[in-house]
């Protein structure tokens, strides 16, 4: 039995408890912690939680932890995950794993000094079935070599202190991972454009943005990102390959015929949109760390994304590409 610590008793945190005490085989929460103690307290005892430590730094260095799930603030990620990866314990770490290049190579450099890869990141769209098929079939050559991609991320809501560059860094990381993992690809160029602003956005931070991105092999993809004020949580993803063409399928609803109309229901968040690629994801990294070799999302994905980010987020008003460069990809994530 896999005995899990999480830190960060928010919305996921507690999604992600519960997925791990009721659902995923071989794993127990032992412990919990949050920046504010009494939303840990309040956790543990809706959850059954047995040790509520006052800081993510204790529960790390306890030695009934044995693995640890990130799933506070994007700005804690870093350190938290060095932390644990330095005592050699295994990290689930939420998107994103870090938010500046160097804090990612830094934990790339103390997985590669451990000689063992200790981090899989919080990318569940690679889990999603959709997702997974559309992989399936690129990798099969059924319909040739993939060439483009058109994805759109709207969101309905963001949480206090939502900033422009939060676009990049918190919402479109997903597709920053997901188009490199389906194209097989890493990225060779970035530019983010600012277009005519919605109407019903008064929050002070870009929306929509529109992500353009030129893989190594010039494949290219464009992302439409509107982080709020939506009409729903939609999440779309067509692939352009030589002889057809593969998009996500909508998640299953069902069709209402009433008054003259045909309707279906639309998700408004991501809990339910990807429920599935978060159950499996889970039970894919407590199976993985049980076995003791990763397979998920790492350390170097992590960068990957970030990397990316990082250029999308400096070329902002630039109106120009900005140069992707990454460090030599060190053999452990070969
Ligand atoms: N993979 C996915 O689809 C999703 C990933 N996330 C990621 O999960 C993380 C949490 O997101 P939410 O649950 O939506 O946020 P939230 O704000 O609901 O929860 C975050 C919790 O962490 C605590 N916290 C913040 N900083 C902390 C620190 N330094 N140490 C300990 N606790 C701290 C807060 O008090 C709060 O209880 C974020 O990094 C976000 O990017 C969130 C939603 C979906
Ligand atoms: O990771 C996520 C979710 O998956 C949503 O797609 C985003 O809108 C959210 O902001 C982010 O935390």
């Amino acid at each position: 039995m896999l005995k899990i610590g999480v830190i960060g008793c928010g919305a996921i945190g507690k999604e992600h408890i519960k997925r791990l005490m009721y659902l995923v085989p071989g794993a127990q929460v032992v412990a919990c912690a949050d920046f504010y103690p009494e939303a840990a307290q309040k956790t543990a005892a809706m959850f059954q939680v047995p040790t509520v430590y006052q800081t993510g730094e204790e529960l790390i260095g306890a030695s009934e932890v044995e693995a640890v799930v990130i799933t506070s603030a994007d700005d804690s990620h870093f350190a938290y995950t060095l932390a644990a990866v330095k005592l050699g314990k295994q990290v689930f770490c939420e998107k994103p794993l870090a938010l500046t290049a160097s804090e990612c190579e830094e934990i790339i450099a103390e997985e590669v000094k451990q000689g063992r890869r200790l981090v899989q990141v919080g990318f569940m769209r690679r889990y999603d079935p959709g997702y997974a098929k559309m992989k399936e079939i690129i990798d099969s050559g059924e319909l040739g070599a993939p060439l483009m991609i058109h994805a759109c991320h709207r969101n309905v809501f963001q949480s206090e202190g939502f900033q422009t560059e939060m676009g990049i860094t918190n919402v479109a990381i997903h597709e920053l991972d997901i188009c490199r993992w389906l194209l097989g690809d890493e990225y060779k160029k970035a530019q983010v454009l600012k277009v005519k602003q919605s109407g019903r956005s008064t929050k002070g931070y870009d929306n929509p943005q529109i992500v353009l991105l030129e893989t190594e092999d010039g494949s290219r993809i464009d992302v439409e990102l509107q982080v709020c004020d939506a009409y729903g949580y939609d999440i779309q993803c067509q692939v352009v390959c030589e002889k057809g063409t593969i998009n996500l399928p909508d998640p299953a609803s069902v069709i209402m015929r009433a008054e003259a109309r045909c309707s279906t229901e639309l998700l408004t968040d991501w809990a339910k949109r990807f429920i599935e690629a978060y159950d499996i994801e889970l039970a894919d990294w407590v199976n993985a760390v049980e076995k003791g070799e990763l397979t998920g999302p790492s350390s170097w994905d992590g960068y990957a994304a970030c990397v990316a980010a990082d250029a999308l987020n400096r070329s902002r008003g630039t109106e120009t590409f900005l140069p992707i460069e990454m460090i030599e990809k060190p053999g452990l994530y070969q």
